[in-house]
Parts: C-alpha cells; sequence; structure tokens
C-alpha cells in the first residue's frame, strides 16, 4: 500500500502534527511490536505503561521498518517518520485503512459493563447465529472467526489484530466485548457499531483507573462510536446506567432501557429461579423467556441479549426458542451436581459478581453455602475487603485460597490472605493456600443439600502448580470422589 494513503487518513483526522516523508513510498505492513517487524513495514511507536515504543526505534529499522508514526518530536530517525498526537489513535486509524475497512460491511455489536460481558457476547451470538447469520466473536475465552476457534490473549485484541482478524472474516455479524481498558487505549478505534450494550458498572479495575466516575466514562466512550443510526441497550437499573441512558437520550442516540423500573423498554416484570424464566413487558406485551441459565444476574444477561435480537429487528418467537436451547456458558454459574451437593464453578472475581452467585445459591434452596475462592496477583487490590465483606455475611463457610498469582510470590499472597482474614473476616473462614486441597476440603465439609461455589477462575486453567493432579476447577471437581 502507499504510504500516502495512510498519511491522509491521519490528517483527514487531524492526527498529523509534523511529517517528513516521501507518500509516493510503498509499505509492506504494519507492526507495533518490532518483533512483529518485516522488510518494508511501517513501526507505530506507542509510549507504553512498561516500555516506550521510541526506545525500539532503531531495532525497527533494522529489522526492515521503512517508515515510523510516533508523538515524540524526532528530527533525523534515520527513516522517513510522521510525528502524530496520539500514536494509539493513529494505530487504530491507519490499521482500519490497511485493510480497507473490513468492519464496514459487518454488523457490529460492542458490549461493555463490568460483568456479563462474556455470557451476555455468546448469548447474542447465539441468538443470531440461530437465526442464520455467520457470526464472529472478540472476547475473553476465544476468538471466533469463519466459525474457527482462536485462544484469545486479551478480552478485546489492540487494533492492528482486530483489523487483521476481520480482513479475515466473511461472517456478516461480529459479537465483540469491549473492555474500559480497549476504549482507554483506542483498541477499537476507526469501528463504528450498529448495536452498544450496557450491562453493569461496579468496583473493578480501580487500579487501572482512578475513580469510578473515570471507570464510567471508559465505558461511555463505546457509545461515541455508534453509528449515526446505531442504537443503545442499557441497563438502566443500575445507576450508572441510568446516567448513561439519560446522557445518549439528550444526544438523540436511539436508547432502550432494560430492567425492573417502570419506564424501561424492557422492563422485567417477574423472574423465577427453577426453571430460569424472566417475563419481559414492552408496552402492553408481556413475554415470557425460559431459558437454562440460573440467577437474578442471568436474568439481566438474558433480557439484555432477547433485547438486542429484537431491536435488530429480529422475530420474538425465534429469538425465545434460540434462548431456550443456550446451553450457559463454561465456567459461568456452571453446576456440577454430585451426591446432592451442587458445586457451582464461576468466573465471579468482583464484588458484585461475588454477591450474585451466593445469592443465587441462597435462591437456588442451599441448605449450606461453601465458599472457595482467592484474589488475583497484581489486581485491582481495593476491591478486596469488598470480597471479603460479602462471603463473610452470605456464606456459611469459606476457604481463602489462591487464585493466579502473577507476579506475587507465594508468601507474599498468604499474608494478603492472612491479613484480609484477620482484618475483614470472620469465624467462617478458614485459609488453605492450594487450591486443589481448599476445594478437597469444601468437599468434605459439604452435606446433601449444600452449594460449593468455587469462584475466581471459571473454565481458565490453573497458572501454577497445585499438590493435587488437576488442571481447572472442573477438573478438580470431578477427579474427586465425594463421600457423604
Ligand atoms: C496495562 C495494559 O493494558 N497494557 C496493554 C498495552 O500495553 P502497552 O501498549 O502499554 O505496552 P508496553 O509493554 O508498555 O510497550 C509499549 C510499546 O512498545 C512495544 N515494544 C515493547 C517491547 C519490545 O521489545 N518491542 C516493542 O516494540 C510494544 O509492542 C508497545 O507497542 O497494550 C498492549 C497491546 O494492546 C497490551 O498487550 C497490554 O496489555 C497488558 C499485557 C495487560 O495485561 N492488559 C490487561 C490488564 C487488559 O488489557 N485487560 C483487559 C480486560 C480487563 C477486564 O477483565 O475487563 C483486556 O481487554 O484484555
Ligand atoms: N449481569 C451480571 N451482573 C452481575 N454479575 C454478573 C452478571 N453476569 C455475570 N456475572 C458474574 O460475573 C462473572 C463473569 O461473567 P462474564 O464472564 O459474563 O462477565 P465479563 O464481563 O465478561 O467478565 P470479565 O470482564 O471479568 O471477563 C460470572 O461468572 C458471574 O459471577
Amino acid at each position: 500500500m502507499k504510504l500516502q494513503e495512510l498519511v491522509y487518513e491521519l490528517e483527514s483526522k487531524s492526527e498529523v502534527i509534523n511529517k517528513n516523508v516521501d507518500e509516493t513510498m510503498q509499505i509492506s505492513g504494519l507492526a507495533d511490536n518490532t518483533s512483529q517487524i518485516e522488510e518494508g513495514y511501517l513501526f507505530i511507536a506507542i509510549k507504553g505503561f512498561l516500555k516506550d515504543g521510541h526506545t525500539y526505534i532503531d531495532e525497527a529499522i533494522q529489522k526492515g521498518a521503512a517508515v515510523i508514526i510516533g508523538e515524540a518530536d524526532l528530527q533525523n530517525p534515520g527513516v522517513p517518520y510522521v510525528q502524530v498526537k496520539n500514536a494509539r489513535k493513529a494505530l487504530g486509524i491507519i490499521s482500519s485503512k490497511y485493510y480497507d475497512y473490513p468492519s464496514r460491511n459487518k454488523t457490529l455489536i460492542g458490549i461493555t459493563g463490568t460483568n456479563g460481558k462474556t455470557t451476555t457476547s455468546y448469548l447474542v451470538k447465539h441468538i443470531l447465529a440461530s437465526l442464520g447469520h455467520s457470526c464472529a466473536l472478540f472476547g475473553s475465552i476465544h476468538n471466533i472467526i469463519n466459525g474457527v476457534d482462536y485462544p484469545s490473549q486479551h478480552t478485546t485484541p489492540n487494533s492492528l489484530e482486530i483489523n487483521r482478524m476481520l480482513s479475515e472474516s466473511n461472517d456478516d455479524v461480529v459479537v465483540m466485548e469491549v473492555t474500559s481498558h480497549a476504549l482507554t487505549q483506542y483498541r477499537v478505534e476507526g469501528l463504528a457499531y450498529d448495536l452498544a450494550l450496557f450491562t453493569n458498572l461496579s468496583h473493578d479495575h480501580l487500579d487501572y483507573h482512578d475513580s469510578m466516575e473515570e471507570y464510567f466514562e471508559a465505558k461511555k466512550m463505546l457509545f461515541d462510536l455508534l453509528k449515526s443510526d446505531g442504537k443503545a441497550v442499557i441497563n438502566t437499573d443500575d445507576s450508572w446506567g441510568q446516567k448513561l441512558a439519560d446522557i445518549l437520550k439528550e444526544d438523540g442516540t436511539s436508547t432502550y432501557r432494560i430492567g425492573e423500573m417502570s419506564g424501561s423498554d424492557f422492563r422485567i416484570v417477574e423472574s423465577n429461579f427453577n426453571p430460569p424464566r424472566v417475563k419481559v413487558q414492552e408496552k402492553n406485551e408481556v413475554t415470557s423467556i425460559d431459558s437454562n441459565m440460573y440467577g437474578i444476574h442471568n436474568m439481566y444477561n438474558v433480557t439484555m441479549a432477547y433485547a438486542a435480537a429484537k431491536v435488530l429487528g429480529r422475530k420474538p418467537a425465534e429469538i425465545l426458542s434460540s434462548i431456550q436451547n443456550f446451553e450457559g456458558v463454561k465456567g459461568r454459574f456452571q453446576i456440577i451436581t454430585r451426591h446432592d451437593v451442587n458445586f457451582v464453578i464461576d468466573y465471579a472475581h468482583t464484588p458484585d459478581a461475588i454477591f450474585h452467585c451466593l445469592s443465587t445459591a441462597r435462591q437456588g434452596g442451599a441448605e449450606k453455602v461453601i465458599h472457595v475462592f482467592g484474589f488475583r496477583g497484581d489486581r485491582d487490590r481495593t476491591k478486596r475487603r469488598e470480597m471479603m465483606a460479602i462471603t463473610s455475611e452470605l456464606s456459611d463457610h469459606y476457604i481463602l485460597t489462591f487464585d493466579d498469582l502473577n507476579s506475587v510470590s507465594k508468601e507474599d499472597m498468604e499474608k494478603e490472605l492472612q491479613h484480609l482474614q484477620n482484618e475483614h473476616g470472620n469465624e467462617k473462614g478458614r485459609i488453605v493456600t492450594d487450591r486443589t486441597k481448599a476445594i478437597k476440603q469444601a468437599m468434605e465439609l459439604a452435606e446433601a443439600g449444600d452449594w460449593v461455589l468455587i469462584t475466581g477462575k471459571g473454565n481458565e486453567a490453573y497458572q501454577q502448580r497445585y499438590d493435587l493432579p488437576a488442571e481447572s476447577d472442573e477438573d478438580m471437581v470431578k477427579s474427586l470422589s465425594y463421600q457423604p
């Protein structure tokens, strides 16, 4: 591709500060990481959280980079250079152009919120696929393109990867989980959404965002990327959702509210635990939606997905039958029943998600609720105290154990668990750092009618080795013989 085409694109968005380039030259590819550079590539230097991409410019040139884009004011880096206002944004703009705007001929659906993105995205994909659409998906478990699963490194990949994958996709619909990290890092820059969903906002990622207000502003950015005729579906039972819907209404965006509150376009008027059923009122008509997904949180996810499909113009009867045969998402309130004890494997790692999981077990008639969980190393520490408060109140026994340690040592995490138990726990709690042994103890504590909730890892494989042979929570639950 001619460099000129990319530079024009940046100029049309007023991103260029300075340029020293021969625009007739051709470039053979794009890279924002030196490990991906080949001869004739354009390298975008990004000032990151850990590294400054500008310090890799020499290495990039040695590897064959023919042009550099960056934010620094560089006089003579050795090859033609374009100085831009924001390199991450520039990456989004030129990736989209380089791959010939691969999102433009597709229906693009973005889902944001603290909890429920994965569940809702799988359900929306399932509904649309049942109705005959070919549906790509970008999310925390997989990226799915042309029906092929690729493991995902990030919930939302960066703009270069998104555009490359979309350029290979023959799918007509794309469902995408969009995180606040992605929005603030312009990973979805250059995309235009037909539909954007907001599930909820609660305490998470305050190691990355300075405040809930800032976290909200990040999530809100998705709605700035709606097409001019794009639509929003928002859970307005959530106070941040209410705020977002009010802002969008002011802006004239077609906004559909879901929730129990009066005035909701899709109003939840009744919900039933078993069999899972939610009744939703639109104007004067009430629709009963049956699913296989337990818990009040899933009533919201189901209503959200139903509303999304409805807003996209799909017929209610078709949507309903497809929701009914959706089996749920692995590791999201996944129930394995053994000897009358329900073991639940769930990805909850926020206070709100833990609250919903424990409440769901209670609602399901648990005699006793036994909760096994931990805290991820290198992640928001400020939510831990709230998580402790919720389990101390709602469970009958809880076992603190290891989750992924990341860069934190075993000793430091054990000290942290002891500190949290001493400061914010109660007599219901104990510490068993080895996760497999913690699950075994929970099983030994359980009697018929009890529920054992194992939260935090969901379907993910263990990051570290534990004493008992198991690769995941599911593996562990299935591998132990239970003796009531
Ligand atoms: C804090 C954060 O989000 N960082 C993300 C960010 O990194 P960064 O751009 O700041 O990268 P950096 O390592 O400082 O490097 C700066 C630049 O130098 C380049 N470089 C670096 C080294 C080198 O040898 N050569 C080279 O060219 C890098 O490619 C980069 O362009 O952009 C990178 C590319 O998109 C991401 O891989 C990286 O994710 C880190 C690894 C991460 O863990 N992110 C998590 C927190 C995240 O994004 N999570 C959300 C989900 C959150 C949720 O649960 O809701 C997600 O969307 O997955
Ligand atoms: N609508 C909801 N409201 C509150 N909690 C929810 C909701 N949906 C799911 N959860 C809880 O959050 C956990 C994660 O769900 P899910 O993977 O669908 O969300 P996510 O937004 O993709 O999460 P993450 O960003 O951490 O990957 C579930 O296992 C469940 O405990």
